[in-house]
């Protein structure tokens, strides 16, 4: 599987941390984000990886910003998109499970690496269940193309 990564000033190291780790883990990471802790702007990575991720260039998608917020929701406006920002992981399992996320998003300066790392599994093994959550999901999209 492979999952794009993007990050602003806020998040190298924690992006960092979580390549490691994800490249621990098998995955292949493709990095959208910057490796500067220069000042930026966020909609930058989170419209890359929500391209990607909408392109079908990448599975999945991670975003790391401060808070994780800014960053989802510039991700948020592509279309194909849902992503989710969480700092707990029953929210990043079951928005998995029922809302079919494509993109994890989590803020740097919000949670530690090591509870992130638990977010980031329960997110990935999560399945999306279809069915009713299916109809629900189809309604996203449906306002998504109004
Ligand atoms: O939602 C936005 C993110 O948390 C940004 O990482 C944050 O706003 C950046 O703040 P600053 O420019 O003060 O480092």
């Amino acid at each position: 599987m492979k999952i794009g990564i993007g990050n602003d000033h806020a998040a190298v190291d924690m992006k960092n941390q979580v390549v490691e780790y994800l490249e621990g883990k098998g995955y292949e990471v493709v990095n959208f984000g910057t490796d500067t802790y220069e000042s930026c702007n966020y909609p930058e990575y989170g419209e890359k990886v929500g391209r990607a991720v909408a392109a079908g260039d990448v599975d999945l998608g991670i975003l790391i910003c401060g808070t994780g917020v800014g960053i989802s929701l510039a991700a948020n406006k592509v279309k194909g998109v849902r992503a989710v920002v969480c700092s707990e992981p029953y929210s990043a399992k079951l928005s998995r499970q029922h809302n079919n996320t494509n993109i994890l998003a989590f803020g740097a300066r919000v949670i530690g690496i090591e509870l992130a790392k638990m977010i980031i599994d329960e997110w990935l093994s999560a399945e999306f269940e279809g069915g009713r959550h299916q109809t629900r999901v189809d309604m996203i999209t449906a306002i998504e193309n109004k």
